[in-house]
């Protein structure tokens, strides 16, 4: 179990991670999903030790990570993939985190034939595509076998098969009682592995359940009601209660909300209004993420409106995030080599933040 508590990092002036209080249970994928900038790195790194937080707490299994003896054994961590050390070769490397691990050095052979890499044990690190790079990196997460799993953006680089067969590893670990916490910006890859999603948004917890209870909880269903005499129709089911609107892409075509499609095909019928299309539409995770998150995107193209000025000030501030990544990464290096090794339910809303 990984509880965070009123989690927050301050970066300078400007608040990375706010207040994040939640819990994540074994046994389930719990996804992190949010725009570019949105604090998920920053706070699985809070989360494994790699950073401070300004105030706050995040325990794995009651303790801290960072007091923890033999961390990798615990829980397994997969922070960038990119940062493995291109001289090494895939086992030589594995070899070393085992042994800085305290992890039996039979595992190396026994993960790199789990991710698919047996064929490739001998060759050199730096030679390696990004999609080799993710499974050598789940590799060493793997390694100590740990209870907790916790994986930024594994998915990234990989092909179809490569998705597929992360998407598979989740869901075994999960079965197999672990704790599996993956993030991604990729708001399909969340919709077809984790079982929980965490909605985050400028460091702010937006929402968390499960894919179906946000989507539920969030943009909601409609139905698409055509008639020919949609004008009669729209006034009738607004006499009864119901919220309706034209769809954007028919004329004569209304979307309805409160009230169900079989309650709109009676009342249709006690008017004797011809209906020629009654459809329900649930919410997608697109649209209730679209929804959540629509104002704390921190990036944004020049053609979604901003100005100039704005466009500019937010390419140098890229700049920066990115050198502060790489900054991180040579941080993360230096500490813990490349890959350390260290191993409910609710729907919040926005504003609920405690
Ligand atoms: N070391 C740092 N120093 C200063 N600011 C930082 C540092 N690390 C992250 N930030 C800032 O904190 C915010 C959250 O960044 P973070 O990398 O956690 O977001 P993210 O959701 O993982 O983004 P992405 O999807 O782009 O990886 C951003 O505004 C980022 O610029």
């Amino acid at each position: 179990m990984i509880q965070v508590r009123e989690l927050t990092k301050v970066y300078g002036g400007s608040v990375a991670v706010d207040r994040l209080t939640f819990d994540v249970t074994p046994g389930v994928v719990t996804g992190f999903l949010g725009p570019n900038g949105s604090g998920k790195s920053t706070t699985l790194r809070l989360m494994v030790g790699l950073d401070r937080p300004s105030s706050g707490r995040a325990t794995i299994g009651g303790r801290v990570l960072r007091d923890v003896d033999a961390p990798m054994r615990e829980v397994g961590v997969l922070l960038d993939a990119r940062a493995a050390p291109g001289g090494l070769r895939a086992r030589q490397h594995l070899a070393w985190l085992a042994r800085a691990g305290g992890v039996p050095a039979r595992r190396v052979d026994e993960v790199l034939a789990e991710v698919g890499l047996a064929d490739l044990a001998g060759r050199r690190v730096g030679g390696f595509s990004l999609g080799m790079l993710q499974r050598l990196g789940i590799a060493a997460a793997l390694l100590g076998d740990p209870a907790v799993l916790i994986l930024d953006e594994p998915v990234n680089g990989l092909d179809l098969d490569g998705v597929r067969w992360v998407r598979g590893l989740l869901r075994r670990c999960a079965a197999e009682g672990r704790t599996v916490v993956v993030s991604s910006h990729l708001l399909s890859e969340m919709d077809q592995t984790a079982d929980e999603v965490l909605v985050l948004g400028r460091g702010r917890l937006l929402a968390h359940g499960s894919v179906t209870e946000i989507t539920r909880a969030g943009a909601g269903t409609h139905i698409r009601v055509a008639s020919p005499r949609a004008c009669e129709l729209a006034a009738a089911l607004r006499a009864a209660g119901a919220s309706v609107t034209q769809a954007p892409d028919a004329g004569g075509t209304l979307l309805v909300t409160g009230m169900t499609a079989p309650a709109i095909g009676d009342l249709a019928a006690g008017r004797g209004l011809a209906l020629h299309e009654l459809t329900e539409r649930r919410a997608t995770l697109e649209d209730t993420f679209i929804e959540l998150t629509g104002d704390t995107v921190e990036y944004r193209a020049d053609n979604h409106g901003a100005d100039n000025h704005g466009a500019d000030n937010r390419r140098a501030d890229n700049r920066r995030a990115d050198n502060r990544r790489a900054d991180n990464r040579r941080a993360d290096n230096h500490r813990a080599g490349s890959h350390r090794g260290t191993g409910h339910r609710e729907v919040g809303r926005p504003g609920e933040q405690p």
